[in-house]
């Protein structure tokens, strides 16, 4: 494979319907594995568009993980280019969802606090 791809340019394809990960310098496209993943998509999806060398060998996955991965391979990361910061679907969806959710929970309760301690001022006033 001689295309050369830098870090920006793989960081492009971040989502489900088109992820590349970078293994050891090379590129991967593993759109189409993603579903046939014994570990999972979600594991994979929150490394999309980036180096996923260390988690990948830190599984230690067998010969046969390394035959799949071979046969995705799609070119090679410009040694020149730096990794870049990449928005996952995971990280993304998470991320929201847990900021608004806090968010307006505490929103309600400071509601509540504040019309309690108007109510019991006119309890007591009136
Ligand atoms: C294109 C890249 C990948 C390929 C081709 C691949 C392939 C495989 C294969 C064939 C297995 C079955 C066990 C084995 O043969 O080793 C497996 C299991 C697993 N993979 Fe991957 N994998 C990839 C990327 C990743 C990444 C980036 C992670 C992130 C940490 C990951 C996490 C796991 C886990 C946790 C299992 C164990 C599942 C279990 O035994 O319950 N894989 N993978």
């Amino acid at each position: 494979m001689s295309n050369v791809y830098t870090y920006q340019q793989i960081a492009e394809h971040n989502s489900a319907e088109d992820i590349w990960i970078v293994v050891d310098g090379k590129v991967y496209d593993v759109t189409k594995f993603l579903d046939e993943h014994p570990g999972g998509d979600e594991i994979i999806l929150d490394l999309a568009g980036q180096d996923a060398s260390d988690p990948f060998r830190d599984i230690g996955h067998s010969e046969e993980a390394l035959k799949v991965l071979n046969g995705l391979c799609v070119g090679r990361v410009d040694i020149n280019s730096k990794p870049v910061e990449v928005d996952t679907p995971e990280t993304s969806a998470q991320g929201s969802h847990t900021t608004g959710g806090e968010g307006s929970g505490k929103l309600v309760i400071a509601c509540a606090i504040v019309f309690f301690v108007v109510a019991y001022y006119f309890a007591n006033n009136l």
